[in-house]
This record gives C-alpha cells, structure tokens and sequence, in this order.
C-alpha cells in the first residue's frame, strides 16, 4: 500500500449529504496519486453520492475536502469547480455521449468547453486517445454505430483528453457483458499503470476478485477501508 505523500483525494471527517439528509459521516480517508480504489456498498449506500462530492455537484456538509488540489465547497456552486473539474476524468452514468454527433465531435465538444485553442492540436488530441481506448478508427462514427462497450470507451476516452491526475468512475461496467466488462477493466489498469489515480464504484464483485485492489465499503452511514480494516469480499453486499 503507498503512503499518501502525495494524494490527490484527501477527505478528513467529511460529511456526504443528500439535501438535509447525511449520507455518510465521518468520512476520513487519502487517496495517493497515481492509486487505484473501488468503492462499493448496496444500493443506496452513498458510493453516488461520495463520488458526486468529489467532484463538487454536491456540497461537503461538515469536515474537510482537498480533490487534486482544490478544497472541496461547503456550499454549492463553488467558483473554482471548473478548474477541479478539469483535473478530474469523470465517468458517470448521467454523463452520456451526445448521439447526434460523431466521436470525434462528441470529443471536440470538451475540449471546446475547456478552453482548447487550435485546430490541429485538439484533432492531435482527439486521436491520441482515441488510440489509447483503441479506437483509432471510430472517430467518425456516430455512437448508435457503436457496441456499448465501444460507446464506454469513448466515454473513457473523452474522461482523458485534459489528463487527470483522477478519474472518478460510476459504474463503469454496469450494463457491460462479463468479457467486455473485462476489456473495460484492463483499460482502467492500464490507464492506471500510466499513473493515473482511479476511485471506481462498482458491483461487479467478479472484477474485484479478479483485478485486487483497495476497496472503499460504504456501509451504515460510514466508509470502511480495506487498507485500515481489512474485509471479506463476500461480505461487501
Ligand atoms: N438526488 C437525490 N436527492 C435526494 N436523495 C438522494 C438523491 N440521490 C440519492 N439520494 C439518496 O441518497 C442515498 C445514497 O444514494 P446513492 O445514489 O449515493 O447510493 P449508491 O450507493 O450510489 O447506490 P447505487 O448502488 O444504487 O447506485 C440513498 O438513500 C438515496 O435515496
């Protein structure tokens, strides 16, 4: 386990709120850069709800939060969220592909949004990571062209085109079957392996077993880490 010298997640009694309601309490842990943890739970544990405080959509309720660098807002709306967001890759269910674009415009769009300047070097951008997910040959399709599991790539691919230093990911392989599951898998190890942090909420207890790792487990209102309290997997859900 690395020490965390150099985290890029650094939580510290943090409570994870739903409106009024607390989802977690007392929230204390790092994450290094360049690690890689899944966070898991039931259903309605609060692994959401962590990940969207993380990246700033929902408002810290008590306790502190530092995610690559940028302290994590106590109210909501924070003026330095789009510079946090920026560092950040984030793969999530509602963050979908526009389907009335190709990839290569779907990418474009981003880096529209996140202050881009020149043609040539955003079209260089788009095919390097269309070359990491491999996808070198899509970037002119349109998404319905593409197998779900293609279409996750892209959204993977579309996650590093400002290269994090932290990919957040939400369910990345919910509604994958088992092989593509694991080609998505050995994508994020690879993504990983090149010195990206991961935080991964998953189900999919299968990967887990297959791909070990540190797990993050919600339950009962709180965060248990396998680095601190080590767990049974079979005991995760
Ligand atoms: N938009 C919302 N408004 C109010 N409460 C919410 C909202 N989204 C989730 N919650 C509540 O917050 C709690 C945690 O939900 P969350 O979605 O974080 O769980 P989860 O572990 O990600 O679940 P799943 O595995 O089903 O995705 C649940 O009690 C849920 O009902």
């Amino acid at each position: 386990m690395p020490t965390a010298t150099n985290p890029v997640i650094e939580l510290h009694d943090a409570y994870i709120m739903q409106d009024v309601n607390t989802v977690l309490q007392k929230v204390t842990f790092t994450l290094d850069k360049g690690e890689f943890a899944y966070l898991v739970g039931r259903t309605g544990s609060g692994k959401s709800s962590l990940l969207k405080t993380l990246y700033a959509d929902l408002a810290l309720g008590g306790g502190t939060g530092t995610v690559v660098g940028f302290p994590l807002p106590k109210l909501s709306s924070g003026s330095k969220v789009p510079f946090l967001r920026r560092k950040l890759g984030i793969i999530f269910q509602d963050f979908q592909l526009l389907f009335d674009r190709t990839v290569a415009e779907n990418l474009l769009f981003v880096l529209n949004a996140t202050g881009w300047n020149g043609k040539a070097r955003k079209q260089q951008r788009i095919s390097e990571v269309l070359m990491q997910v491999g996808l070198a040959n899509s970037a002119a399709k349109m998404p319905h062209q593409l197998s779900g599991g293609e279409q996750q790539r892209v959204v993977i691919a579309r996650a590093l085109l400002n290269e994090p230093l932290l990919l957040l990911a939400d369910e990345p392989t919910g509604n994958l079957d088992p092989d593509v599951a694991d080609s998505i898998m050995r994508l994020f190890v690879e993504i990983n392996n090149s010195g990206t942090a991961v935080l991964m909420a998953t189900h999919n207890y299968q990967i887990i077993q297959q791909y070990p790792k540190r797990v993050l487990k919600c339950e009962k209102g709180q965060l248990v880490d396998s680095a601190t309290t080590p767990f049974q997997l079979n005991s995760l859900n």
